[in-house]
C-alpha cells in the first residue's frame, strides 16, 4: 500500500492475488459495497411494490403528455437514459433526460416532470420538481422518504415514490430506475410489464451469484474483466442505444468505485472519431514499441495500454424496435474487434441476454458494476468511499 496525496491510500499496482482472499476482499470493503450491488434484483422487487402503493394513477388524468423530462444528476441522471433507451425510437413523446437545475424553459402545463433524487436533496432534482410545480407541470417525484424532495411533492400534490436509502446512490440504480420505468408505464410510454420486472430481478440475483466475492477470479465473470482492465486506460463502447447506457454507466463506476479514467460511449458515434484512439500512443503505437528480444533487465516499465471492453446488445430485437437494421449493429461490431485485434488492442465482449430491454440493460450492468469494485478492491481502494467527490461538494459549497 502506499500513501497517495491528500490522505488517500491505496496500490498503484492490483494484487491479483488478493481478490481470491475473501477476507481481504471484505476488509477492503468495509462499506459493503459488494453487498449492495448484489441486491440490485431485490432493488427491483423492492422499488416495483413501493412504486405500486404509490398514486401514480394521478399522472393518467390528463393523457399523453407533450413530453417526459427527467431530472437528476450522477446514477439518477443515469435513469433517465434507461428510459429513453427502453421507451425506445418509436416512443410517441419525447423522453429528456436533463441534468442541470430547473427544466428547459419550455416546459409547461403540458409536460410531465420526473424529479429523481437517492439522497432527496440534489439541487438538480429539488430545482426541477420546484420549477415543475410553479410551471404547472405534472411532476412525479423519487428518491429517499423523508426528504426535501418529498417535501416538494406533497407541496405539488404529486405522487412521491419513496426509495429507502442503504446504500450510495450509484449502488442503486435500479432501485431508482423501476419507479421511473413504472411512472412512464402509466403514461403509457414503455410497456414494461410484470414478467419483465421478474425477468430482470432473475438475472440480476444470477449474476450477483456469478459474480459473489466466494467465486474465484477464473470461474467469476466480474474478477476477471476486472483483471484484464488493471493497469489499463478502459475504453467502453456500446453497441446499440441501450448498450451504450450500459457502457455510460460502466464509466460512471470505473470513475467512481475503481478511480479510472475512461472513454465511454456509442460504438456507432466512436466508429467515426474516437476509434482513431485504436491507433494512437496508448494503442497500436504501444503495441508495436514493444521489443521482444529486449533484455528482461533493461526492459522499460511497462507502458499503459488501452482495453477495449465491448457491449453487445446481441441481436434480440424481434420486433425491429431499433433505430438501426441489427445487422448494421452486428457488423460494427465485429469490425471493431477486427480493428482492435490488428493492432494488439486487448478486447472483453459482454453479450446481453434475455427477452425483454430490460432484462438485457441488466445482462449488460451487472457484471460489469462487480468488476468495478473488484477492480477498486485490487488496488486497495475503498470502492465506498470518493474522497474528491465531498471534498468537491464542501470546497463548491453545494
Ligand atoms: O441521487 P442524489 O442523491 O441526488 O445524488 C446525485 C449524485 O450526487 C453526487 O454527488 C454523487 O453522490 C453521485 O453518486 C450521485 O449520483
Amino acid at each position: 500500500m502506499m500513501e497517495g496525496t491528500a490522505g488517500v491510500s491505496g496500490r498503484r499496482v492490483a494484487d491479483e492475488s488478493m481478490l481470491d482472499d475473501p477476507e481481504a476482499v471484505a476488509s477492503h470493503d468495509p462499506g459493503g459495497m459488494l453487498r449492495f450491488t448484489a441486491s440490485a434484483g431485490a432493488q427491483v422487487r423492492e422499488s416495483a411494490a413501493l412504486a405500486a402503493e404509490a398514486n401514480l394513477a394521478l399522472l393518467e388524468d390528463e393523457g399523453r403528455p407533450r413530453a417526459v423530462v427527467i431530472a437528476g444528476i450522477g446514477t439518477a441522471g443515469r435513469t433517465g437514459d434507461v428510459l429513453a433507451t427502453v421507451a425506445g425510437p418509436r416512443c410517441p413523446v419525447p423522453v429528456i433526460p436533463h441534468r442541470s437545475a430547473g427544466v428547459p424553459g419550455w416546459v409547461g402545463a403540458a409536460d410531465v416532470v420526473i424529479a429523481v433524487s437517492a439522497s432527496g436533496r440534489s439541487p438538480e432534482a429539488l430545482g426541477a420538481a420546484e420549477a415543475a410545480h410553479r410551471r404547472g407541470a405534472r411532476l412525479v417525484a423519487v428518491g429517499a422518504p423523508d426528504s426535501q424532495l418529498q417535501s416538494v411533492a406533497e407541496r405539488a400534490r404529486a405522487p412521491f415514490i419513496p426509495v429507502p436509502r442503504r446504500a450510495p446512490a450509484r449502488a442503486s440504480l435500479w432501485a431508482l430506475t423501476v419507479p421511473v420505468l413504472l411512472a412512464a408505464r402509466t403514461l403509457g410510454l414503455v410497456k414494461v410489464n410484470e414478467a419483465d420486472l421478474a425477468e430482470t430481478a432473475a438475472r440480476l440475483d444470477a449474476d450477483a451469484d456469478r459474480c459473489r466475492s466466494t467465486a474465484e477470479s477464473f470461474v467469476n465473470p466480474a474478477k476477471s474483466l476486472a483483471l484484464g482492465l488493471a493497469g489499463s486506460i478502459p475504453i467502453v463502447w456500446g453497441s446499440s442505444p441501450l448498450a451504450t447506457v450500459a457502457a455510460r454507466r460502466f464509466g460512471d463506476t470505473l470513475s467512481a468505485n475503481a478511480r479510472y479514467p475512461v472513454v465511454a460511449g456509442a460504438l456507432g458515434e466512436a466508429g467515426r472519431g474516437r476509434v482513431g484512439l485504436l491507433d494512437g500512443v496508448f494503442g497500436g503505437l504501444v503495441e508495436s514499441t514493444r521489443d521482444i528480444f529486449a533484455d528482461a533487465d533493461e526492459a522499460e516499465p511497462d507502458p499503459t495500454r488501452l482495453r477495449l471492453v465491448l457491449l453487445r446488445d446481441g441481436g434480440l430485437n424481434a420486433d425491429d424496435d431499433t433505430d438501426e437494421p441489427l445487422a448494421v449493429e452486428e457488423r460494427r461490431a465485429d469490425a471493431v474487434q477486427t480493428l482492435a485485434e490488428r493492432r494488439g488492442v486487448r478486447c472483453d465482449v459482454v453479450t446481453a441476454e434475455g427477452g425483454s430491454a430490460l432484462e438485457r440493460l441488466a445482462s449488460l450492468v451487472a457484471v460489469p458494476d462487480f468488476a468495478s469494485i473488484y477492480l477498486a478492491l485490487a488496488h486497495g481502494l475503498d470502492p465506498m468511499a470518493v474522497p474528491a467527490v465531498t471534498e468537491m461538494k464542501e470546497l463548491s459549497n453545494q
